[in-house]
Order: structure tokens, then C-alpha cells, then sequence
């Protein structure tokens, strides 16, 4: 792996529900290396999208986060930095798509407030009129054909696949090292689905950013991920480059997740 982005190394998240704490996540080890997409998948519940939230500190307070570090290159251990700051990781460092878009986005401002709206929120100054240039650059650069139309409009005019690129375009914005994206296109049609991962990769080669990507989906890992991991019950059973994984198997678990593929030829046929 070249240069890493994130080291995430212990990872350990207790949820306190009243029927007890839920150990969600077991001490889990990953690395995002810089230019690189690495998957993260295992089934509902495994803990994906709780690791992530510790990893952006978005977890409630019946939840605690412990970590040996949880350290992003360039900015240090963000299991160590406090919670105001991490508002300011969030945005500038790192960049979250989540899987619904229409959740990330404030339906009562127009789509144009809501850039100037972020570049506010960290600080940049910039005018109304030079925050509309760089969402329109934005808008356009994730393809989106009309950027001025899009950016007069608001989210509830949009369709799911439009509404992950504005999403995307806003995560994007304050060019964030990392991205980390949950799941980022359930929900939407299986031809959008592919614009949206063509999108996010292409970002990745053209401008050497790195995606955590979290998914259920093993033909998305196989076609877009470098590396991935294999997460069970809050643990990683099984991590490697994705070739490695797909075509040799070493955990029982993993060969079930590729045995449960309807396709599994796809998996060969995308990994080569
Ligand atoms: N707020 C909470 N209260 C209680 N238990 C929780 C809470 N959040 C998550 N959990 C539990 O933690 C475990 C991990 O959940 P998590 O949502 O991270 O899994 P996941 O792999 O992302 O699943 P999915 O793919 O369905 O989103 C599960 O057992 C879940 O029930």
C-alpha cells in the first residue's frame, strides 16, 4: 500500500441499551491508503455502519468509542480530538455520503444555500457569488448537466440518483482527503447505481482521494474496491487486496459471502 490516509487500529464501540451493552464493534483494524478504495462489507449487523460513525465521531452518547488511535494522516488521532473539531474534520478532512441522500440534504434550503451554507461552516470566506462558481464547477464536475438549474432548486426536485451526485459534490467540496461513504447506492436503480460508483472511482484516479466504502454488495467490492475487508459479528475475519479475497477465500465466512452471490462468475469476470 502507498501512503496511509486512516489507520484505524482497536477499534472498539459499547452501545448501552436497556437491555444491556451491545458490543458492536470488537476491535477492528483498518487501513485506507491514499489513492486506493477499500471496501468494507459483511452482513446487516455486522457493524459496518457503526464503525464508521465512531470512526467520524458521530455516535450518541450511549455509545463509547475505544480506540489504541484512530489516526488520519496530516491531522492526527480523531478519537483524541474534540468533538468541535471533529465538526471541522467532518466537511474539510473527511467528506460522508451516506446512504440517503435526501437525509444528508437540508430540505428547506435551496441546493445553492447549502454550499455557501458549508463553505460558512468551515470558515472559508467566500462571497455568495464565488460560492455559486464553485458549486456550479462542482455540480458539473460530478455530471450533472443543468448545475444552474439544480442549484435554484431544492433536494425534494431531484431524483435519489441526482441527490447522491449533489451529495457527493458537496462531500467533496472542500477537497477532503478521505471519503467514507455507507452504503452510497442502495436504494437506487441498478443503472444508476453504476454512475454513482463510476463517479466516486473516478475521483479516486483522477485526483488520488481515498474512499472508505461500506457495502453488503460483494459485486460492488469486486468491481470498484483495491482492497477490502470482511467484517462478522464487530470483527474483521478476513482482509486483503480484493483479487486475493474473491479468488482464494480463506475465512469460512467469506466463502459463504461468495458462495451466496446468485452471479458468482460476475465476481471473476469483474476481478479478471
Ligand atoms: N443505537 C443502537 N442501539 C442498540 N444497538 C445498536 C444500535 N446501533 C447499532 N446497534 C447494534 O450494533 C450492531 C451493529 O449494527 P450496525 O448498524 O453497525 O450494522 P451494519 O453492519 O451497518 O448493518 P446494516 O448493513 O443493516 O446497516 C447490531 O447488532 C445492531 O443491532
Amino acid at each position: 500500500m502507498t501512503e496511509t490516509v486512516l489507520d484505524v487500529k482497536g477499534l472498539t464501540v459499547d452501545i448501552a441499551t436497556p437491555d444491556g451493552v451491545v458490543h458492536a464493534v470488537r476491535g477492528i483494524d483498518l487501513q485506507v491508503g491514499r489513492g486506493e478504495i477499500l471496501g468494507v462489507v459483511g452482513e446487516s449487523g455486522c457493524g459496518k455502519s457503526t464503525t464508521i460513525k465512531g470512526i467520524l465521531g458521530l455516535l450518541g452518547p450511549n455509545s463509547t468509542v475505544g480506540a489504541d488511535h484512530i489516526e488520519l494522516a496530516g491531522h492526527g488521532d480523531l478519537l483524541r480530538t474534540p468533538a468541535k473539531k471533529m465538526r471541522h474534520v467532518r466537511g474539510r478532512r473527511i467528506g460522508f455520503v451516506a446512504q440517503n441522500p435526501f437525509g444528508s440534504l437540508n430540505p428547506i434550503y435551496s441546493i445553492e444555500r447549502q454550499f455557501h451554507e458549508l463553505q460558512k461552516a468551515h470558515g472559508t470566506k467566500v462571497s455568495k457569488k464565488e460560492s455559486r462558481e464553485i458549486a456550479l464547477g462542482m455540480l458539473a464536475g460530478v455530471g450533472i448537466v443543468n448545475p444552474a438549474r439544480v442549484l435554484d432548486g431544492y433536494a425534494h426536485q431531484l431524483s435519489g440518483g441526482m441527490a447522491q451526485r449533489v451529495v457527493i459534490a458537496l462531500a467533496t467540496t472542500l477537497s477532503p482527503q478521505l471519503l467514507i461513504a455507507d452504503e452510497p447506492t442502495t436504494g437506487l436503480d441498478v443503472t444508476v447505481q453504476a454512475q454513482i460508483m463510476d463517479l466516486i472511482s473516478g475521483l479516486v484516479r483522477s485526483e488520488q482521494r481515498s474512499v472508505l466504502l461500506v457495502t453488503h454488495d460483494l459485486g460492488v467490492i469486486a468491481q470498484y474496491a483495491d482492497r477490502v475487508v470482511v467484517m462478522l459479528e464487530g470483527k474483521v475475519v478476513e482482509h486483503g487486496s480484493v483479487t486475493d479475497v474473491m479468488v482464494d477465500p480463506q475465512h469460512e465466512y467469506t466463502q459463504k459471502l461468495i458462495s451466496s452471490v446468485p452471479k458468482r462468475e460476475e465476481l471473476h469476470d469483474v476481478i479478471g
